[in-house]
């Protein structure tokens, strides 16, 4: 369907799109310093290189897209354009370095127009403005004490969702189980919603939501991004009359303030003393949803893929955890001493992320004209930033394809190249949370099962984040005794 819209659209719009490079190739003389562009290509018209950036993804090589062009121009950056916008690609530990180091100085944060598109925000603001707000409240909600306080919630809703998803079964579909799993506890622990009928209404548009906020922005029946755009209003709208029936409950004291993100966010002012409004809070959440929820249960359903095809690695992290099952009393919750403890599983968890990061890379929005490594970087032009090219190259990591969790150990890879959670000011701000929900999945997994995949060799799709493409189904073998 997508493939026949942007063959129409590009048809129309090329002869006004070659007279447009007219005249943008007549004003490259401006400049900075008289610097060349970086190579590359631009592509089609108007589409430029999106159809090869996202195609190379949904093949499962997503890495391709990069590494092809860094051989064709021998360059750690390339121009390209996509999304309708001139790009420059930023490859390698020193590029990272150099656009995590001047966020809001030469760069800032960028999102495809799509993503204003799907998440329009209620408060006629830019999805970047609302991007600050978020960054300032969620310290709040992401600092230790707090996320020490989610571990034995987390350990509680693992186990729930072990006993009603995968006990008993000879084989399960991972990777719906390790969405519903993520989804359960950013329900429960963002809006006290723990119902499971509740849970499975809010996630169903879900999936729906990411695969269009990267994707070909031509809101026409049948596409990603249309139904992208459907779903975000369709979760929204839930969310209001959660918001609503809450701020009931809190005045006639039947909820508390302190039990979820949803209340916080209720009753906590600004700087100004000012209180956010229903629809602020609803764009907050759902965008707590969407950062949360795909990659981490993408991780978690890789973590699983990985351990049944190594199973040295699995006895490993069945060792550890099996350790720290034998220490507790029986029905006892996991805490923060435990998942200190869990460092085998977290170098296992990093390896996982290394070769098939939840995200694959970002976009910033270039403030003011610059120069880079003997390059003129135009003003207005987008940046981005990838993490398979530091992931997945051999002078980085050395056999880069070759699963390794001693990588992680010591004092681990070098800065700016194990870049999962991005960098600088911007680095994922529930990386900790990530961490506990993962770990508090593999303890609870591996002490139960060992399991084998039944499609050995299942394909994978990169849309946005990677998919096992038959969702990874396993064969499930429960341990004769559980701690
Ligand atoms: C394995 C799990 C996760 C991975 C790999 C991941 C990765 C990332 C990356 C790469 C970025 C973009 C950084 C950039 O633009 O340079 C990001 C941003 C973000 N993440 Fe995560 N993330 C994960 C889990 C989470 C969770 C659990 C939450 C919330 C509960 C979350 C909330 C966010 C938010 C709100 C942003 C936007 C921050 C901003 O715009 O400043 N992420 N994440």
């Amino acid at each position: 369907m997508e493939l026949l819209y942007i063959s129409l659209v590009s048809f129309f719009l090329f002869l006004v799109s070659f007279s447009l490079r007219l005249l943008f190739y007549k004003n490259r003389a401006s400049l900075y310093g008289g610097l060349p562009l970086p190579p590359g290509n631009t592509g089609w018209p108007v589409v430029g290189e999106s159809y090869h950036f996202l195609s190379a993804g949904w093949n499962g090589y997503p890495e391709k897209f990069i590494f092809d062009r860094m051989a064709k121009y021998s360059s750690n950056i390339f121009r390209t354009s996509i999304f309708g916008e001139s790009a420059a690609v930023f490859c390698g530990a020193a590029c990272n370095k150099f656009l995590f180091s001047n966020e809001n100085k030469l760069v800032q944060a960028w999102w495809p127009d799509s993503v204003n598109k799907i998440f329009p925000s209620s408060e006629q603001t830019s999805s970047k403005e609302e991007a600050i707000k978020m960054r300032k409240m969620l310290p709040k909600f992401f600092n230790p004490e707090a996320l020490q306080r989610y571990i034995g919630t987390m350990d509680e809703i693992a186990r729930k969702h072990l006993e009603t998803g995968w006990d008993n079964r000879n084989e399960v579909l991972v990777f719906p189980l390790a969405k519903t799993y993520t989804f359960q506890i950013a329900c429960r622990l963002f809006l006290s919603v723990e119902e499971p009928s509740q849970v499975a209404t809010l996630l169903e548009p879900f999936s729906a939501i990411a695969s269009g906020v990267i994707s070909i922005p031509i809101n026409l029946p049948g596409t990603q991004f249309n139904k992208a755009i459907k779903s975000s209003k369709k979760v929204k709208e839930m969310l209001y009359k959660i918001i609503k029936q809450r701020k009931i409950d809190l005045a006639q004291g039947k909820a508390s303030a302190t039990q979820d993100i949803l209340s916080h966010m209720l009753l906590t002012s600004d700087e100004d003393g000012k209180f956010m409004g229903e629809s602020g809070i609803a764009d907050k959440i759902l965008g707590l949803l969407i950062g949360g929820h795909d990659t981490a249960s993408s991780a978690c359903a890789f973590i699983v893929k990985y351990l049944a095809e190594l199973p040295a690695i699995y006895d490993g992290v069945y060792k550890e955890q099996m350790e720290i099952a034998k220490s507790k009393a029986p029905g006892e919750l996991l805490k923060w001493e435990d998942i200190q403890r869990m460092k085998y599983s977290w170098n296992v968890a990093c390896e996982v992320l290394r070769l098939a990061p939840p995200l694959q890379g970002s976009f910033r929005e270039v403030l003011t004209e610059f120069s880079y490594n003997g390059f003129s970087i135009p003003k207005g032009w987008k940046i981005y930033w990838s993490a398979n090219s530091t992931h997945r190259n051999s002078d980085v990591f050395p056999e880069p394809g070759k699963f390794d969790p001693s990588r992680f150990e010591g004092s681990g890879p070098a800065p700016y190249t194990f870049v999962p959670f991005g960098g600088g000011p911007r680095m994922c701000p529930g990386k900790e949370y990530a961490r506990l929900e993962i770990l508090v999945f593999m303890h609870n997994l591996v002490k139960r099962y060992r399991w084998e995949k039944v499609i050995p060799d299942e394909n994978i799709v990169v849309n946005p984040t990677p998919i096992p493409a038959k969702g990874l189904p396993v064969r499930m073998f429960p341990h004769q005794s559980q701690a």
